[in-house]
């Protein structure tokens, strides 16, 4: 029998495409000390913040996705400018994610088809990916990113200082033992069906070390064996049946935290099923989440804006030639002035509270 037999073996497999190796694209777009002390830096503070010894907010904040290098530039400089008027409470990490988790189908994004139409030029949108990242570090403003493939961290992941295990995937155990090697802080989004229950068990999970198949820098398939990850964090962004960022569900997610002997940590994303994907009601989390912490409740270490420079979304079936700049085209975002106003108004609150 021969192994290439075409009547047994990739049936469903149209091509395939060798890709360069991670030290490669690493080659290509490398770090400069500059960059790497960013990350990390940036990585030792949002540790302390999520283990309570920096006391302040932080703050994931950016668009739902990325999908334009100049929008993406444009963005991150505003923010860079923002974050350091609130450093003194909040400190902000751009969201920058590159990576779609689809509830069916959709544009499933920037790294897996950076041409937005259906053509799937991965490795031009690894390279994309990388060096957007590079754009934005080199300002100093940390990047925070959803790792969804399990491959791709060995492309960009030197240049990620925070990770987000989504909702469709936190009970998947390719995740759990990926986010156990992780080299910065990881959270875990709660299930989509709003359960707490499966982050938490995946918490337990990822602090574990594990074994598992990847590849190495060379793009080499090996065996990694992890330590265990010691900064996972609860990411609260409601489910199926509504919210939950009220403070009944903060403290049932500390109770559990408590009980599974975890770190009690807790983000609350503001976009998501917290507001029903409704761009107008991130406010409304966030005054929440404020209120919450100004009256005592320091289990809450971070939030998520999802902002782009204009509100709202659009949709990118048409003709992405005609796309209209700097809008979302995934979940609706608040735009540029409102996230200004959001996180200045967190920061007088916060402040006059301490
Ligand atoms: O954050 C983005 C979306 O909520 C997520 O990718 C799922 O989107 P979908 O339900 O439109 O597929
Ligand atoms: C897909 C996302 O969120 P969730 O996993 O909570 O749906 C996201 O943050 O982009």
């Amino acid at each position: 029998m021969n192994e290439n037999d075409q009547r047994i073996n990739d049936l469903h497999i149209r091509s395939t495409v060798p890709l360069i190796s991670p030290k490669e694209l690493k080659r290509e777009y490398p770090l400069t000390p500059a960059i790497a002390n960013t990350v990390i830096e940036s990585r030792r503070i949002i540790k302390n913040i999520i283990t309570g010894k920096d006391k302040r907010l932080l703050a994931i904040v950016g668009p739902c996705s990325i999908h334009d290098r100049n929008v993406a530039i444009d963005y991150a400089k505003r923010l860079k400018e923002l974050a350091d008027e609130v450093s003194d409470s909040i400190y902000v990490v751009m969201r920058v994610y590159f990576e779609k988790p689809r509830t069916t189908i959709g544009w499933r994004g920037l790294i897996v088809d950076p041409y937005l139409d259906g053509s799937y030029d991965i490795a031009y949108g690894l390279k994309l990916a990388r060096q957007i990242l590079l754009d934005i570090v080199s300002m100093g403003l940390p990047a925070g990113s959803e790792m969804l493939d399990p491959i791709v961290p060995q492309y960009i992941d030197d240049l990620v200082s925070w990770a987000a295990i989504g909702a469709r995937t936190t009970e998947s155990q390719t995740h759990r033992n990926l986010a156990s090697g992780l080299s910065m802080p990881v959270g875990f989004k709660n299930g989509t069906s709003g359960s707490l229950e499966l982050a938490v068990n995946a918490m337990q999970s990822a602090e574990h070390p594990a074994s598992f198949i990847g590849i190495d820098q060379d793009g080499n398939t090996c065996i990694l064996h992890t330590t265990g990850h010691d900064v996972c964090h609860l990411i609260l962004r409601g489910g199926r049946s509504g919210p939950n960022y009220h403070e009944e569900d903060v403290e049932h997610a500390q109770r559990l935290l408590e009980e599974a002997g975890l770190l009690q940590a807790v983000f609350v994303d503001c976009s998501h099923a917290n507001s029903g994907k409704r761009q107008v009601r991130q406010r409304r989390v966030l005054r929440s989440v404020i209120d919450q912490i100004v009256r005592g409740q320091d289990v809450i270490r971070g939030v998520m804006i999802e902002s782009n420079i204009d509100e709202g979304c659009q949709d990118i079936s048409d003709s992405p030639d005609e796309l209209k700049y700097g809008i979302s085209i995934t979940d609706e975002c608040v735009g540029w002035e409102e996230t200004e106003d959001m996180l200045r108004t967190a920061r007088k609150r916060l402040k006059e509270a301490h």
